[in-house]
């Protein structure tokens, strides 16, 4: 025997009634025993519930409500039913409504509304579904027989939520089903008294029909036939990367709606739980789906929780005093008194100090809760034993539920540490000994992000996504959108991972949509779609979406954007950037941007700040972590300069090869910033301060190498003209070089605390000697690197490498992010 239930959408309309047939003559196909349990059509209790209302409150207009209720029951009539069938289906669906219309026109009289006959009215929702289904089945030739749960589910006359008579209702339940073969088609939610008065259920009452009927008949399943893919690992509508649970405990799914999962209502299905019978969470529209198998324990567990739920709004209620230290029965006062107010208590958190104690409940019923332990502890607040009770509101709770906590260590770890690299402040936390679920209070603003980054960690083989925000799409942004763009297929398949831009901005304008801008058509969606620029509203509104792994990217050479860079870390979003203004400032400016990133458990990353994509920096703060002293620094770190030095020469003119520079990308947004060796300067005051250094930007002693008409040029184009007449002077001073056998070198140098940038010749014997293209070189001669220097050396300018540089960075924060 298997036992089906339908609910509210699944009956709702001509179409899905239309997929409730055919599910139902395929299991009778198959010459299996089934019962099945209607709820009323979709939206129809609560009109019920509403049209009783309006007509207690003497509104007449309840009979327009009533008309359009009775026509979508004519319709399903009309849908599914044969002509020559019809007629005496309209008339039973005629009589219920004119047995409605009848106790409505009373209650319009009396202008009151019991529980009593508000139970009554709402039962003519299942009843009317029932019938109708009943008889469109019957018009297929089905044996189906409507059957009134009223006969055979007796309760107390608690109206709105009847206690169930076990004993008695098994019994009419087995009596029923011995007298006939034929389907029953079983009205859920509703019930009766012994004296026969209409009762209901209460919350999940169609699911608690099928669980009542399936428990006494001993089924070997129910299913319960919904408009979801079964219960899945979180609200899908917080959580776009949710899935189902292909199997759940039933212990797990209590915890699981206990947090606010709608889709079954556990408590509901009690009478089945104690009789062992597999429950399966179907959906009506999507048939071919396994759905969710609710059973005893689960099996075949892929993850170690099962499911993350969560409750929006909670208040958390907090007392404490040293007068609760040591002090037998005050939690048991404290709780006593709640409950005898009716405040139910949701999660309760008390140190071992027994300093204080918090717990979380309702917050409509948070000034209730302060009233009544005000009162019950008034001696002791008197006393000063207790300091008082406080109530803090806009929290929510998050849950992760599983069994699997049990045999696995590192799961709360894993929590919060999800928690902490988003900048997640925990407020209170409870774990049960049952060890099925650990809650966590936080920001009710935070409850998105939260369930999200928590998501992310425990399903990890499910895509995880970094959400980028991309300030400055020049040269370096556009290649890395494009660089991203050929890598999302690889970095989705093979590293589950995507990468969501969720921002763009150039100087014009500026588009933030959380969905994410495709790499394939952001020109053209930041045109069209883009507000005016604005870097405080950019910035503000990346605040506010407090996405999960957040990721600002800043590709300009902007002096001003760095000042949002505390603001974002401190909102624990990651910053990556190549542009080098941040780390070129003040000294201090440099440090308090390190700290913060580290207090907020958040990234600050900068590798291509010096030799583009090179691994200098990085290779650093390795040596640096591991106990390495620097004592020298010896580099050439501008690839303009690099180019430029190994390709003059011969009939080159000097300012064409400067051109070439820029055309090919090595230089800054402003190439005199190359020239004057101010970009240079940036980089070894850079290194100075990663390996402990403290310099100001002042000290590093930078000697130039363009005479003064170009360096005084006032605009780009300015010192273009300039270059063109200074040829003379580059050209000598590249001939004298030569005549040396020797070639010029732009080197920077940092030893006993002291940063230079000079212009040398070297001959073949250095090793800076063969450079080509953009070359860069650095060399560190550290107390490890003592005899022979550590040397890098690569291109270090131009769009791919710095770009690749800049993605490897991001990709980095993935990896910690986990
Ligand atoms: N080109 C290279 O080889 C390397 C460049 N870098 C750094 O990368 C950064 C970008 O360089 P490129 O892409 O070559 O320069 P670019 O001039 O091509 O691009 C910078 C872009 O940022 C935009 N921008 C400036 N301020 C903005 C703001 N407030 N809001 C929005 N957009 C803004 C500009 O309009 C421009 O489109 C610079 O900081 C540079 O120092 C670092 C290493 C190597
Ligand atoms: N303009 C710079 C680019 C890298 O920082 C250079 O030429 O090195
Ligand atoms: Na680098």
């Amino acid at each position: 025997m298997k036992v089906l239930k339908f609910g509210g959408t699944s009956v709702g309309s001509v179409d899905s009634i239309k997929t409730v047939i055919s599910i139902l003559e395929e299991n009778l196909s198959k010459g299996e025993r089934i019962a099945v349990v209607f709820s009323a059509m979709g939206g129809v209790t609560n009109r019920l519930i509403e049209i009783g209302k309006m007509a207690a409150a003497g509104n007449t207009e309840y009979v327009e409500f009533l008309k359009g209720v009775e026509e979508r029951h004519f319709a399903v009539v009309r849908g599914l039913i044969p002509v020559k069938n019809q007629s005496s289906t309209f008339a039973a669906v005629r009589g219920l409504f004119n047995e409605l219309e009848d106790i409505l026109r009373g209650v319009s009289w009396i202008r009151e509304l019991s529980e009593r006959t508000l139970d009554f009215i709402m039962s003519f929702g299942e009843r009317l579904s029932t019938l109708v289904i009943t008889e469109i089945l019957k018009s297929k030739g089905v044996a189906a027989e409507f059957c009134d749960a009223r006969q055979v589910i007796r309760t107390n006359a608690a109206y709105g939520m009847g206690d169930v008579n076990f004993e008695i209702t098994n019994h009419l339940i087995l009596e029923h089903f011995a007298k006939s073969t034929a389907l029953q088609c079983i009205t859920g939610f509703i019930a009766s008294t012994a004296e026969g008065v209409t009762t209901t259920l209460g919350r999940g009452g169609s699911d608690y029909t099928a669980s009542i009927v399936g428990a006494a008949l001993e089924a070997d399943s129910i299913e319960i036939w919904t408009d979801v893919d079964g219960m899945m690992t979180a609200d899908p509508r917080k959580v776009a990367n949710a899935f189902t649970i292909p199997s759940i405990s039933y212990a797990e799914a209590m915890e699981l709606s206990h947090f606010g999962a709608k889709v079954i209502y556990p408590p509901s299905l009690q009478p089945a739980f104690a009789k062992n019978i597999t429950l399966k969470v179907l959906n009506t529209f999507n048939t071919g789906f396994e759905g969710t198998y609710v059973q005893k324990s689960a099996n075949g567990k892929e993850y170690v929780i099962t499911g993350i739920s969560s409750i929006d709004e909670i208040a958390l209620v907090n007392i404490q005093g040293s007068g609760m230290i040591g002090v037998a029965g005050i939690s048991g006062r404290l709780f006593t008194a709640l409950s005898n107010n009716a405040i139910s208590v949701i999660l309760i958190s008390q140190a071992s100090s027994e300093h204080s104690i918090c717990f979380s409940i309702d917050p409509k019923n948070a000034q209730k809760a302060i009233d009544v332990l005000e009162k019950e502890f008034a001696t002791e607040i008197g006393l000063g034993h207790i300091d008082g009770i406080s109530v803090e509101k806009n929290l929510s709770i998050v849950a992760i539920v599983g069994e699997g906590m049990k045999k696995n260590t590192g799961i709360s770890g894993k929590l919060f540490s999800a928690l902490g690299k988003n900048g997640i402040n925990v407020v209170a936390t409870a774990q049960g000994s049952s060890e099925l679920n650990i809650s966590v209070v936080i920001s009710k603003s935070d409850l998105s992000k939260a369930l999200n980054a928590i998501h992310g960690v425990f399903f990890q083989s499910e895509t995880r996504s970094l959400n980028l925000f991309i300030v400055g799409v020049g040269l370096i942004g556009s290649t890395l959108i494009e660089q991203i763009r050929n890598q999302t297929k690889f970095l989705r398949d093979e590293k589950l991972l995507n990468l969501n831009i969720a921002g763009l901005s150039n100087t014009k304008k500026m588009l933030l949509d959380p969905d994410g801008i495709k790499p394939e058509n952001w020109r053209d969606r930041v045109m069209d779609e883009g507000v005016k620029t604005s870097l405080p509203a950019f910035v503000q509104r990346m605040i506010e979406l407090n996405l999960p792994n957040s990721v600002f990217v800043d590709c300009t050479s902007d002096k001003d954007i760095v000042q949002y860079y505390h603001m974002l870390l401190d909102a624990s979003i990651s910053v990556v950037t190549p542009n080098k203004v941040a780390n070129s400032g003040s000294y201090s400016e440099y440090i308090a941007l390190q700290r913060t990133a580290l207090q907020r458990g958040v990234k600050f990353l900068y590798e291509t700040n010096v030799g583009a994509g090179l691994p200098i920096i990085n290779t650093i703060q390795g040596l640096m972590a591991s106990g390495d002293k620097f004592l020298k620094i010896e580099a050439i770190l501008s690839g303009t300069l690099s180019y430029i030095f190994n390709n003059f020469g011969g009939d080159n003119r000097f300012v064409d090869i400067v051109k070439e520079a820029k055309a090919k990308g090595f230089t800054e947004p402003d190439p005199r910033d190359d020239l004057s060796g101010a970009d240079v300067g940036r980089k070894i005051l850079i290194l100075s301060r990663e390996v402990g250094v403290p310099l100001e930007p002042e000290e590093v002693k930078i000697s130039q190498i363009l005479p003064g008409n170009c360096l005084n040029a006032p605009t780009v184009d300015a010192f273009f003209g300039e270059l063109e007449i200074s040829n003379a002077y580059f050209a000598d001073m590249q001939a004298a070089a030569e005549a040396r056998g020797e070639k010029l070198r732009y080197i920077a140098a940092l030893e006993n605390g002291k940063a230079t940038i000079e212009l040398k010749t070297v001959d073949a014997s250095h090793p800076f000697y063969t450079l080509s293209g953009s070359d860069n070189i650095v060399s560190f001669t550290t107390e490890r690197y003592k005899d022979r220097p550590l040397v890098i050396k690569g291109p270090g300018a131009g769009a791919e490498v710095t770009a690749s540089g800049v993605f490897a960075d991001i990709m980095s924060i993935s990896s910690y992010l986990g």
